[in-house]
């Protein structure tokens, strides 16, 4: 949902009669935007028109008015500055992005600039926006934060999507067809996306917030020079051959960040190109429908990922996402990482040992892209310590393992070479230092003698006034008297109101300051002495410490890249640890893999529905698949209720858990890579798209149709049952053939449609399969069990007994379903006729698809007698363009 806060009737200038303040706001309202201006006025944020109405309602605080506006009071909302991140954080979630105005000087330069009316400066000092955040508090830490642009280049055939992480610095960038972007889109899962404002299209996958840039930054060469300045080279080239759509996706990110940060420092690890070719192609509906990361209503509970998600840092559960998401297609990889879960699931004690040293890490990739933009503080760089220290002592404990397996010896150079960094930051630091900076005290004793004179001078300043105090007692006979400290007097003495007289006199030593109404405060040279050696000296510490913070955050910041490899690294290790741990609790197996395309699980499950199911003591039922060339399309009919739907995902996940590099809930295992999955699961509405559900399903089913090979993996469960019986039933008959025929892909299709089942006379490796049920004593009895053969009976009415429909409709569609029964033996039922029907591939040979030819078409659209001789000169440009597309 993207921010909507219609700018003031008219924005472009404010008029004559505006207060000052009021031009101020809307020159900067001018510039933030569909943001919400937050519009410093000393200790708050306000905002006003329509972003205070928006504000108000998504926040829940009062809106009030501030002065009139063409007659009309001004709606105002406002939150305090010191507790604005929580409702940032808030808006942000809602959908909106904000633009921070801040006072650039203070009331006493706006005084000697202008005169004693002059209006403090504003300016937008930077955008928050929800992918591009690095504050704690406002991310999720287990979840990564993604910032992606989308670019097209010349003819629409080229299209890249960049990628960055800006909290962690991770910068990936894909190249892909058309057709695949809204795949892509759904694997990285941005938190916002930025489209040029000249795209005519925007992608179906709706990211949280989707922002229009202009087009200039999306051009590569512009976006070349950004991201050469950004990462200080003078040609990008080192970081690999990219091509001009990549370039302007991550040149549009580049200027971007310049844009929000309003130049502050961004953490941009360099790009990786990901190919499209080393991971498993799963579209938007696909993962959607299996539920990997996200459950359909947007949660990660009871998703795949957060079933089985044991990892103990943050950076290892942003991993296993990052995992669960796009499963690899490369055997070698896939095996490496089986290695490393494997290794570590046979050894509980090494595990375990492990995982409690990684829990004990803080997230330094985090860390470091906090310190990184600028807004890191003392807790940051201890967190780099202790996650850098943690680190190499695990390298050298591993290090001294034998056998350790291949990807966790290649890994482990990437975990040292910090030492220097580490000494520096222990000597420097105390052991757990303030988040913010402000109040000091972060530094060590002993790491800088002028530091610690400095304190030790105003030690002993506060001693010098904690003996005034006494002294002053002794010498006034007051006991009551005190030396207190406060921010608008500093110390001072304070004596209760009937003691005052005394100090009042003259010749007392002391000067009247302040009387309250109960207590009267006084001065003298003493204190004032000694206050002034303590205030000091506590401002030169001050400096000294945040000069010591500047220099250790740029040590830190110039190893960033190494940093980030050796957290890279730690994830990694504690993904393997996590996964070995929840295999080895639920009895989870290594999967092998084939060369040839097969699927054999035994004892199969599904990790998510039995987890549902062990909650409320019920077990679970495994099945068998065993799917191959001969054998590859299974039809699976039975009961509503039965566990067909289940049984499908089943297999779909165990595909997708073995790619990723997991073991997989099941006694056996063993399958043949696949390239592309595809789940066509139930039918969901789809109204938020704009499309009836059964125009979804036929889009989808066209998809899969149109991209499924014999490497691919397809679950198809009652496709077609969103029309008309007999569309449906023809519909659901010509896709298991194109299926089985055409795509020759690995497929389980489940289905109500009974005549399905006389395919199996026909296409020679489909199977029959049912999910048994029995009915004992008048009750339906659903066991769970896949077993060969097809259903005796579909059970819809015992099912609709079970769910509670009353007794009088159940009878009365028992005598209707009797007479249904009656009229399909007589006339050979739904189906009757099928018999005759050529196969489906000479049926297709019959109507061959003429080829397409676009310049044909056009040329065949066009009437020349109706054309004006400029149209007919267009028209011949129009032909001339598509000829050189088609080259
Ligand atoms: N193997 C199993 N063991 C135990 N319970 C199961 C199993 N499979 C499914 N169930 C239970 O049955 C319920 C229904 O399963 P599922 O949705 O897969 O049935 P279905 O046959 O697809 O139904 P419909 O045809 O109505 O879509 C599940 O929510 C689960 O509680």
């Amino acid at each position: 949902m993207p921010a909507t806060a219609p700018k003031p009737a008219n924005s472009n200038a404010a008029p004559a009669a505006a207060t000052p303040m009021m031009a101020q706001y809307w020159a900067l309202k001018e510039r933030a935007g569909d943001c919400l201006l937050f519009y410093r006025m000393g200790d708050f944020f306000e905002l006003f028109f329509d972003d205070a109405k928006a504000a108000a309602a998504t926040l829940d605080i009062a809106l009030t008015s501030r002065g009139e506006h063409g007659g009309k009071p001004v709606p105002m909302c406002g939150v305090p500055v010191h507790s604005a991140e929580s409702y940032l954080a808030r808006l942000i979630k809602a959908g909106h992005r904000v633009a921070i105005a801040e006072q650039v000087e203070t009331p006493a330069q706006a005084k000697a600039r202008g005169g004693s009316k002059a209006l403090v400066a504003r300016d937008i000092v930077r955008y928050v926006t929800a992918g591009t955040l690095t504050e704690e508090a406002l991310l999720e830490g287990r979840s990564a934060n993604r910032l992606a642009a989308l670019a097209t280049v010349g003819s629409a055939n080229e299209v890249a999507i960049a990628a960055a992480d800006i909290s962690t610095g991770r910068f990936e960038v894909v190249a892909v067809r058309p057709e695949q972007v809204d795949a892509e889109l759904a694997r990285l899962a941005p938190s916002e996306l930025l489209v040029s404002e000249s795209a005519d299209r925007l992608p179906a996958w709706g990211a949280r917030q989707t922002v229009r840039r202009p087009q200039g930054d999306f051009s590569s060469n512009a976006g070349q020079k950004r991201l050469e300045t950004l990462f200080g080279v003078g040609t990008l080239d080192g970081f690999g051959a990219f091509t001009r759509g990549e370039v302007a996706a991550m040149g549009a990110i580049a200027a971007y960040l310049d844009h929000v940060g309003t130049g502050g420092a961004v953490f941009l690890q360099p790009p990786q190109r990901v190919p499209a070719s080393g991971r498993m192609a799963i579209d938007a509906a696909t993962r959607e429908s299996l539920e990997l990361v996200r459950t359909m209503a947007g949660a990660r509970d009871g998703s795949l990922l957060g079933t089985i998600d044991r990892t103990v840092t943050a950076a290892g559960a942003r991993l296993l996402a990052d995992d669960l998401a796009s499963p690899l297609t490369d055997k070698a990889a896939i095996l490496d990482r089986l290695d490393l879960v494997d290794a570590l699931a046979r050894d509980a004690l090494w595990r375990d040992e492990l995982r409690s040293e990684l829990r004990a890490l803080p997230d330094a990739g985090r860390a470091l892209g906090r310190l990184v933009a600028g807004r890191g503080g003392p807790r940051d760089l201890a967190q780099l310590r202790d996650a850098l220290a943690g680190a190499q002592l695990l390298r050298d404990r591993l290090a001294r393992r034998p056998d350790l397996p291949p990807l966790l010896a290649r890994s482990l150079p990437g975990l040292e070479g910090h030492g220097a960094l580490v000494d520096e930051l222990a000597r420097a630091l105390i052991e757990t230092p303030p988040v913010d900076a402000a109040q000091g005290g972060y530094i060590a004793e002993g790491y800088d003698p002028e530091l610690d004179a400095l304190r030790e001078t105003a030690r002993d300043g506060r001693k010098a006034i904690a003996a005034l105090e006494a002294h002053y007692r002794e010498r006034t006979g007051i006991a009551s008297l005190k030396i207190r400290h406060n921010g608008v007097l500093g110390y001072h003495v304070e004596v209760p109101a009937k003691h005052a007289d005394a100090l009042m006199a003259p010749e007392s030593g002391f000067t009247h300051r302040q009387t309250l109404a109960g207590v009267v405060r006084f001065n003298s040279p003493d204190l004032h002495d000694a206050a002034g050696r303590v205030m000091q000296a506590g401002v030169h510490a001050l400096a000294a410490e945040a000069a010591h913070l500047e220099r250790l955050t740029e040590a830190a910041v110039a190893r960033r890249e190494d940093i980030a490899a050796s957290c890279d690294v730690l994830a990694r290790i504690d993904v393997a640890a996590a996964l070995a741990d929840h295999a080895m609790s639920h009895n989870w197996c290594r999967p092998h893999l084939a060369d040839e395309p097969c699927l054999d699980v035994t004892g199969g499950r599904h990790p998510v529905v039995e987890a549902a199911l062990a909650k409320s003591g019920e077990r679970f039922v495994p099945n068998d698949v065993s799917l191959s060339s001969d054998d590859r399309l299974w039809l699976v009919t039975g009961p509503n209720m039965g566990g067909k739907s289940t049984f499908l995902r089943q297999n779909a996940l165990i595909i997708v858990l073995a790619q990723a590099g997991a073991f997989v809930p099941a006694a056996s295992a063993r399958l043949g890579l696949v390239d592309r999955l595809f789940s066509r699961v139930g039918a969901s509405d789809n109204l938020a798209r704009g499309r009836s559900t059964f125009m979804v399903e036929m889009v989808e089913t066209a998809a899969i149709l149109a991209q499924a090979t014999p490497q691919s993996f397809v679950i198809l469960d009652e496709v077609g049952r969103g029309t008309s019986t007999y569309d449906g039933l023809a519909l659901a008959w010509s896709v298991v053939e194109a299926v089985h025929e055409v795509n020759r892909c690995r497929c389980l299709f489940a289905t109500h449609y009974h005549e399905l089942t006389r395919l199996a006379e026909r296409l020679n490796a489909l199977s029959l399969h049912h999910v048994r049920a029995r009915e004992w004593q008048g009750d339906l009895v659903l066991l769970h069990e896949v077993a060969a053969g097809p259903a005796d009976r579909s059970y819809g009415l015992a099912v609709a007994r079970l769910a509670g429909v009353p007794a009088g409709v159940v009878k009365r569609a028992e005598t209707v379903l009797a007479k249904l029964e009656a009229g399909r033996e007589a006339t050979g039922g739904l189906a009757a006729g099928l018999d005759d029907l050529p196969l489906f591939a000479a049926a297709l040979a019959a109507t061959p698809e003429a080829a397409k030819d676009p310049l044909r078409d056009a040329l065949a659209g066009i009437d020349p007698d109706a054309l004006a001789p400029r149209e007919a000169l267009d028209a011949l440009y129009r032909l001339k363009q598509i000829m050189a597309d088609e080259r």
